[in-house]
């Protein structure tokens, strides 16, 4: 495992950590690692499967009821120096992300601290799970609401976002008491193993944190089956979300699920043409195109369309693809063949249908793995684009003329995750925020990602909100503490 140059190369560790111990799998089988713009392998992991994820569960058990009784300024301290080294080493953390995700450099240090700004969020939130008082219908009885931690909790997590998907998990289960095993992506499993060493290092104790590398039927079957996992959070595709919710209901386990999107961007007439143009850059091609907030389908109104389609072109002509490590690389590969099948099948779609390639990057690139920048006009609801996530570095922009036609679109979609909207006028924001049916709306901005908010979706986008205040609750229970038969005198 040499091929990520490091500061610090213990941070590259190709090991499970089941209670503290890291391990290999009992089978001694392994998994590649593949860098996706190279096709290099960077390393291997275990390919662990039922009995390490039961052996991991079991650890998380024995480490609970210890990790419960922690006061919580205590587990929040160690949230604090867990922020700390992964800033300290936020050079190293993003080198290993651009080696095993592909997105570039800059980038992968953006979500490194993006990630790390969940840690620090859920330390302080640690320190105000406050329960309540309710009214007692007779003067003998008092009645106290306590938050409890909800227990041994499991996290499965993406590709795309190694880091931050495993860090918005983790922080606040560990913040509200309970011990978690996380299953990262078989495709970028070094990230989080590298969050591991760091988690060891700020001196959580054995079994508070495990991470279980390998295949995901093996793992997700013990995740989602053993009865002592009382909580599930899955980020990932609807299909994947549905399959497991399904699996959890036989030991009818809390489940958090952050699965696909669809989103809308929508340009008004009377929008900020620079704002918007920039907004959807930021939006459409963040991780190349492969974010589930990502802007799938750009709405654009009659008057606006030509002047925000050159804007937009012009901004694309100057991206440049290539490996995230490379000076001034702005789009990285996407993680695999099939994606970049999957792009490539929604382009042909788009293009039989009568859409219209109106802009791409320039540039040479090897085009099993990277697929460059494109602009589409002539979008309309019949293309696979407006239906599916592209997950890739396609902007497709759909002409409409009235509000009403922009919101019937935007909302034809079994997903919800976010929406974006442009426009200046401040009765139409209120109207198109209110109509539009998602669990994230951005106005006059192309993000809505970040620690302090609530995060997630309705409909097939999932269940359940991770960060902000309430993302300690997900791993919380009510517990309502009656105590009767209080003498007066
Ligand atoms: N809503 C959100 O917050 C959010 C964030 C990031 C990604 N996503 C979505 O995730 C998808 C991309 O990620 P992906 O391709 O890694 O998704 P995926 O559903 O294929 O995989 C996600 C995770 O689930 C695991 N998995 C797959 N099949 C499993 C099974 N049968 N049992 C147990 N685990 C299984 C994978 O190994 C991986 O760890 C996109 O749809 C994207 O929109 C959503
Ligand atoms: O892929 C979607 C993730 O939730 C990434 S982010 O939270 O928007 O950064």
């Amino acid at each position: 495992m040499s091929t990520v140059a490091l500061e610090d190369p213990s941070l590259l560790v190709g090991r499970a950590l089941i209670g503290g111990e890291w391990v290999g799998a009992a089978s001694g089988e392994e998994l590649a690692v593949r860098d996706p713009a190279t096709g290099v392998e960077i390393g291997s992991i275990p390919a662990c499967g039922e009995a390490e994820a039961n052996a991991a569960i079991a650890a998380a058990e024995a480490a609970f009821p210890a990790w419960k009784a922690r006061p919580a300024a205590e587990r929040a301290a160690l949230l604090e120096r867990w922020h700390d080294l992964v800033l300290e080493h936020r050079k190293d953390l993003a080198r290993i992300m651009t080696a095993e995700q592909g997105k570039p450099l800059a980038e992968a240090e953006g979500e490194v601290l993006y990630g790390a700004g969940f840690i620090k969020w859920f330390a302080e939130e640690a320190r105000r799970v406050y329960g309540g008082t309710v009214p007692a219908p007779t003067a003998d009885r008092r009645i106290l609401i306590l938050k409890e931690p909800v227990g041994v909790s499991a996290a499965i997590t993406p590709w795309n976002f190694p880091n931050a998907m495993i860090t918005r998990k983790c922080a606040p289960a560990l913040a509200a008491g309970c011990p978690i095993v996380v299953k990262p992506s078989e495709l970028t499993p070094f990230s989080a193993l590298a969050l591991g060493v760091l988690a060891e290092r700020a001196g959580f104790p054995p079994g508070v944190i495990n991470i279980v590398t390998g295949l995901p039927q093996g793992v997700g079957a013990a995740l989602t089956q053993n009865p002592v996992v009382r909580k599930l959070s899955f980020t990932g595709s609807t299909r994947v979300g549905a399959l497991l919710m399904r699996q959890c209901s036989d030991t009818l386990k809390r489940l958090s699920l952050e699965l696909g999107g669809n989103a809308p961007f929508i340009v008004f007439d009377d929008a900020d043409l620079d704002a918007a143009v920039a907004g959807a850059i930021a939006s459409k091609f963040r991780n190349a195109g492969q974010t589930c907030v990502c802007a799938n389908r750009i709405l654009v109104q009659d008057g606006i369309h030509d002047a925000f389609a050159d804007r937009l072109a012009k901004a694309v002509a100057a991206m440049r693809v290539g490996d995230g490590r490379q000076e001034g690389v702005t789009i990285g590969p996407l993680i695999n063949a099939a994606a970049v099948e999957k792009v490539h099948a929604h382009l042909d779609d788009a293009l039989s249908l009568g859409a219209t390639r109106f802009a791409a990057a320039q540039g040479e690139v090897d085009g099993s793995r990277f697929v460059v920048p494109t602009v589409l006009t002539g979008a309309s609801t019949r293309m696979r684009l407006a239906n599916e996530e592209t997950f890739g570095p396609v902007a497709p922009l759909f002409r409409f003329r009235h509000e009403d036609e922009a919101i019937e679109i935007a909302n034809g979609t079994p997903y919800g995750l976010a929406a974006y909207f442009y426009t200046e006028n401040l009765n139409r924001s209120w109207r198109v925020g209110e109509r539009l049916e998602f669990g994230m709306v951005g106005l006059n901005t192309g993000s809505v990602s970040m620690e302090v908010a609530p995060f997630g979706g309705i409909k097939q986008s999932g269940i359940g909100r991770e960060g902000g205040a309430t993302g300690i609750e997900e791993y919380l229970e009510l517990k309502s503490f009656h105590i009767g038969g209080l003498k007066s005198a």
